[in-house]
């Protein structure tokens, strides 16, 4: 059944420099779901993701046109607050990067920022995101030592437990795992399987086993458009595009 849809994205055009590099997408993200963009190199997947959260906002002579609805408002609407729109969206990159801080101050870092300065209010919110993203037993006895000594796979889990602090609807991963060892990549790969009972996660990655795994829906990009989207047996094992066969089956890469 699919559910509600949590994003969804009218008639978008993205040009970037003159060229047009996504071209009349329509999409609904359903909510409480892992959907993963899919394609080829340079086809538009984390131009797409970064739609979601205006994050094109920072790119150089770009135009948007269109609209991307997050809870029924159009976040390029022009009264929209950037603000507001990306406190309903955690964002984790290729990388991890965390603030050069604590592994306390690093998660406590957004609740402080929103206005909260109980002690015991920020510990809970540090306890509880640590213990959903599986951190908590390994960090509890160093939480005031600096972030940057944590493993890489730990730091993307804290990067992911920082974002999930400030109560976000979504979680937006930009090959999230491609920096990672296969034991954390399994570790945040579970994770958003968790996670998504309680958030919409959408997620770019090139890795079709890892979209299989744990996608709900798969949203396959060629050339700046969307080709197929669906649930994931259906996209992956039964496409209805030729184009989605042939990038299944490795012929365009
Ligand atoms: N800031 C930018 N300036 C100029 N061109 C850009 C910029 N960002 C993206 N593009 C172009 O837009 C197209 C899509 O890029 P995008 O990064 O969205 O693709 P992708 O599918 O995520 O690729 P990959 O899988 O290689 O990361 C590419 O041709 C890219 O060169």
């Amino acid at each position: 059944m699919t559910q509600h849809p949590l994003i969804r994205v009218r008639d978008l055009n993205v040009h970037i420099d003159g060229q047009h590099i996504l071209k009349n997408i329509n999409i609904s993200i359903p909510d409480k779901s892992v959907t993963s963009i899919i394609g080829p190199s340079g086809c538009g997947k984390t131009t797409l993701l970064k739609t979601f959260n205006r994050l094109l906002d920072d790119t150089a002579n770009v135009t948007v046109s269109g609209s991307v609805l997050v809870d029924d408002e159009d976040i390029y609407a022009p009264h929209a607050e950037v603000t507001h729109i990306r406190k309903k969206m955690g964002l984790l990159s290729q990388r991890p990067y965390p603030l050069p801080m604590s592994i306390y101050d690093n998660v406590a870092y957004g609740p402080r920022i929103h206005g909260i300065r109980d002690k015991s209010t920020l510990d809970s919110i540090v306890e509880k995101q640590l213990k959903d993203t599986g951190l908590w037993d390994e960090v509890k006895e160093r939480l005031h030592g600096p972030a940057n000594k944590l493993s890489i796979g730990q730091q993307q889990r804290l990067c992911l437990a920082r974002g999930l602090a400030v109560q976000p609807e979504i979680i937006l991963g930009d090959e999230s795992t491609s920096a990672l060892d296969p034991v954390s990549t399994h570790t945040i790969e579970d994770l958003f399987v968790r996670l998504k009972e309680q958030y919409t996660i959408v997620l770019v990655t090139h890795i079709l086993r890892q979209a299989r795994r744990i996608s709900d829906y798969i949203i396959f990009v060629y050339m700046g458009e969307i080709v197929e989207f669906g649930p994931t047996e259906e996209v992956l094992l039964h496409p209805k595009e030729e184009l989605t066969r042939q990038y299944v089956k490795g012929f365009i890469s």
